[in-house]
């Protein structure tokens, strides 16, 4: 089995993202969606992702947005990836030339099983928690119960992780990475290093990777 992957997400400033990166983080996440409270703008970020080293990923996110919004951003940011979050086709989320990442807010098992035919370009799926009005970061778990287990492989684990019940999700669903937000941070936008350092240990811890 691969090791599981980390991604720290909500990034907004240079100082968390290098110490993320310094913890071991595989990946940050960088929301360019302006009615989150984790928005970071196009310069700003652009100012960040200059700074971080090779071999980890910089993942853009956004929230139906308009085509030239996101190439608006793409022109200025170093991103690797994509990740959307709101109700994007696939058509419109591989139009990019860029990897990309379907966010799913979970209700039902059909629905990741749905959503993996609905985006057969997709890189991987990102299971969150469905929370009405709310397209992501919403600090909410859903129900790992749902995720089929042959497709765990394949998912991005997100919704309510911390540093308390992440070794326990890694341990029961061995997905692909886990991502958070919420659970590391110490007001929103700004993250708490110290548990950023814990999180991605407990991710380690529970795979015996030292
Ligand atoms: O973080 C936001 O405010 C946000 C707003 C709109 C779309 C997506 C957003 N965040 C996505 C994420 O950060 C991830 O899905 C995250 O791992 C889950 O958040 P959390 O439950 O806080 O860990």
């Amino acid at each position: 089995m691969s090791r599981v992957r980390v991604k720290i997400c909500g990034i907004t400033n240079p100082e968390d993202a290098l110490s993320a990166v310094a913890a071991g983080a595989d990946a940050l996440g960088f929301v360019f969606y302006e009615k989150s409270p984790r928005y970071v703008a196009p310069e700003a970020a652009a100012r960040i992702c200059a700074q971080v080293p090779a071999f980890v990923a910089k993942v853009g996110l956004f929230v139906d947005h308009d085509e030239t919004a996101v190439r608006n951003v793409l022109s200025s940011v170093e991103l690797e990836l994509l990740q959307f979050h709101g109700n994007e086709t696939e058509s419109y989320c591989k139009q990019f030339d860029r990897p990309y990442i379907k966010a799913v807010r979970v209700n039902t098992e059909n629905q990741i099983r749905d959503a993996l035919a609905q985006y057969p370009s997709a890189k991987n799926l990102l299971l969150d928690a469905y929370v009405k009005g709310v397209p992501g970061g919403t600090g909410q778990k859903f129900d790992w119960g749902l995720i089929p287990v042959e497709l765990a492989h394949y998912v991005i684990l997100a919704g309510g992780l911390d540093p308390q019940n992440v070794a326990e999700a890694v341990s029961m669903i061995k997905p692909y990475a886990v991502d958070v937000s919420g659970g590391v941070e110490q007001a929103k936008g700004i993250k708490n290093q110290s548990a950023v350092q814990e999180f991605i240990k407990e991710v380690w811890r529970a795979q015996n990777v030292y």
